[in-house]
């Protein structure tokens, strides 16, 4: 099983699979650690990321969720994800990415059922406010509370289709992960 925790920056996702990882022992994949210098520098000066910033980060991504599905393991993977199309790049790498080049339907893929069975989207959803102030009692992290707006307005929440599990941000960490894990073997049952 692969899970990928996506959200708004300050929802939680390095938190949650830090958490998790305690859990069920797999490792993370940290997406913050596969940006470039260039793009941290830029989030750092307060200036949002484009689409064409984000295609690598998200190609590098895929990569590791490839290497876990070649070799049968598990892993969590903290990911912003923000638009549908980078999920789907997240999941069908280039096949995505050329897609996205060319601005087409991304549920067309390949005609591909999506997601694969076995990667999950978590979703951690969360009011603007609420994250907002978690990013101002935050320190030590290059992303600063200015972005939040950038990062509303960027989002497209996951669509039923995605199969993605929804978790409410405002519960405790340790209830969330509960949660995240009771789902595995009810997915789409719990929000
Ligand atoms: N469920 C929660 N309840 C209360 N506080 C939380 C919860 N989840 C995370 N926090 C706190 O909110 C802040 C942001 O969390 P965290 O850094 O894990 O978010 P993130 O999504 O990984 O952020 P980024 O995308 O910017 O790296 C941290 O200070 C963390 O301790
Ligand atoms: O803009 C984005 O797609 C995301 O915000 C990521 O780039 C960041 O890595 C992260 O969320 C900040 O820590």
């Amino acid at each position: 099983m692969i899970v990928i925790l996506m959200g708004v920056c300050g929802c939680g996702k390095t938190t949650i699979a830090q958490l998790l990882s305690d859990k069920v022992g797999w490792p993370i994949a940290e997406a913050d650690d596969y940006h470039t210098p260039e793009n941290k520098a830029k989030m750092a000066r307060g200036i949002p990321l484009e689409d064409q910033d984000r295609l690598p980060w998200l190609l590098a991504l895929h990569q590791v969720i490839q290497r876990w599905l070649d070799e049968g393991s598990s892993g969590i993977i903290t990911c912003s994800s923000l638009k549908k199309i980078y999920r789907e790049i997240i999941l069908n790498g280039n096949v995505g990415a050329e897609d996205f080049a060319e601005d087409k339907n991304p549920s067309r893929i390949n005609g591909a059922a999506f997601p694969p069975q076995n990667v999950k989207f978590v979703y951690l959803k969360g009011d603007k406010e609420t994250i907002a102030q978690r990013m101002q009692m935050r320190t030590g992290h290059f992303m600063p509370p200015s972005l939040v707006e950038s990062q509303f307005q960027t989002l497209e929440e996951p669509t039923e289709d995605e199969n993605c599990i929804i978790m409410d941000i405002a519960e405790p960490p340790d209830r969330i992960v509960e949660k995240i894990i009771h789902s595995f073997d009810n997915i789409g049952t719990v929000t």
